[in-house]
């Protein structure tokens, strides 16, 4: 019955949807023109929210005016509700885009607009589009993929920064790399992914100690890399004796850098020797518990391996070494000296406590300490590389297996 009534009261249909009516007409128009009012109140809502930070973070300008003195801000342009939201600002005199991500500036802007970071890129002439980050940009972990580099003159990845670039590091360009972080904060996993892109470099060989035995040795195995590589505690001298022989390697070159030169290139016959330093503190502590031998018999195990890596520190750059030393925390006296912690170039720290990353990056990082010594594993600060000291996610490679089978597909092999 009640189907009838219906179908009496509706035109037949055509196949064709129907032209909207008056009341649907209206409905439509009222929530366009609800949705720009809302619009409009959001811009006018999020522009105040900025002026207003922006004078409490001085990033703006007094100016002197009969009445007295104003304040201007940076003008706001569109806003967009997004997510992400953004707007575009035009910078005062004077002004980088650097002042408003800058860390004393940057999160409290952000939080002054409700978000967790910002993003600022160049638009037009003074103009920049600010993006208001919802969460941390950092907080997503990316794969590695399985790649490798043909010369250690090619960039490896490295890691991505908040603002969604992918740093890249050559490790003929730079100098030596130092590494610290808690257990468990990504500081190996930084290394797996590393080493597992130079493997196969003609001009790269892989050498070092760990007394781990997991980043070198076994995975290594059947490589031109492995018969330079000591690893475990069970034979703590052999660790000095293959320090020593490359000090007297780079000895070598250094005595033979061609005339008209002042460093050797690196070349599959003098490849760069990328010396991996893994636990080193362990290392020393391993080789101070070693019996001393008596006074005028020799010299001790731990002094002999401070000394060849405080040489290969200090004067291995012009002779094609790099050092890459890891360590729980860059504790001068756990790694050779302050002077041989001052020798890296670039400097990368995973989870640690506020006063290891103020040790290893200087006493600008100290404001980032408290954060940082809760960071997730593969959040590291950088610096380096011409860059200030600066966030990072280090692509994460997978469970050790994957490394293993890396280095055995990629890993270089004495050619037949
Ligand atoms: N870049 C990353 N992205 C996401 N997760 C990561 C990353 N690096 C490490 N992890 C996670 O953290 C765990 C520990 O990483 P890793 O072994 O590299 O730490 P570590 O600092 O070397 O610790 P340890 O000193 O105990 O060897 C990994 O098993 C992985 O689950």
């Amino acid at each position: 019955m009640t189907t009838k009534t219906l179908d009496r009261t509706r035109p037949p249909t055509t196949g064709h949807r129907r032209p909207p009516g008056f009341i649907s007409r209206w409905r439509a128009r009222r929530a366009e023109r609800d949705q720009t009012i809302a619009a409009h109140r959001l811009a006018q809502a999020v522009t105040a929210e900025f002026r207003e930070a922006c004078t409490a973070l001085r990033l703006c300008q007094y100016v002197s005016v009969a009445a007295g003195v104003t304040v201007r801000t940076p003008r706001v342009g569109a806003v967009h509700g997004g997510p992400p939201m953004s707007l575009s600002v035009e910078l005062m005199a004077g002004q980088e885009p650097a002042d408003f991500t800058s860390r004393e500036n940057g999160p409290r802007l952000a939080h002054s607009l409700g978000g967790h970071g910002l993003r600022v890129e160049p638009l037009a002439g003074r103009w920049v589009r600010v993006t208001v980050l919802n969460h941390d940009p950092l907080r997503d972990r990316f794969g590695l993929p399985s790649l490798a580099v043909n010369s250690g003159y090619e960039a490896l990845i490295l890691g991505r920064t908040e603002d969604g670039i992918t740093l890249g590091h050559a490790f003929t360009d730079a100098g030596h790399l130092a590494g610290q972080g808690q257990n468990g904060s990504g500081k190996t996993n930084l290394c797996y992914g590393l080493l597992s892109q130079v493997a196969a470099a003609p001009d790269v060989l892989v050498t070092g100690s760990d007394i781990t035995g997991l980043l070198l040795g076994r995975p290594w195995d059947g490589t031109v890399h492995r018969p330079h590589q000591v690893v475990g505690t069970g034979d703590v001298p052999a660790h000095a004796v293959l320090l020593e022989d490359l000090v007297s390697e780079m000895d070598r070159r250094l005595a033979t850098i061609p005339p008209r030169r002042d460093k050797i290139e690196a070349t599959p016959t003098t490849p760069l020797m990328l010396v991996v330093l893994e636990e080193f503190p362990g290392l020393l502590r391993a080789a101070d518990a070693l019996p001393k031998p008596k006074r005028g018999e020799g010299v001790p195990v731990g002094d002999r391996i401070r000394s060849a890596v405080l040489r290969l520190l200090s004067e291995g750059r012009k002779a094609a070494f790099r050092v890459l030393m890891l360590a729980q925390r860059f504790e001068a006296t756990a790694v050779g000296g302050g002077y041989a912690r001052d020798q890296f170039a670039l400097r990368i720290s995973f989870r640690v406590p506020a006063d290891s990353l103020a040790m290893l990056h200087g006493d600008d990082a100290r404001p980032l300490g408290r954060e940082h010594a809760n960071a997730a594993a593969g959040i590291a600060y950088l610096s380096g590389l011409g860059r200030d000291c600066e966030r990072i996610r280090v692509p994460y490679l997978g469970e050790y297996g994957e490394y293993v089978d890396r280095i055995q597909a990629h890993g270089r092999r004495a050619a037949s």
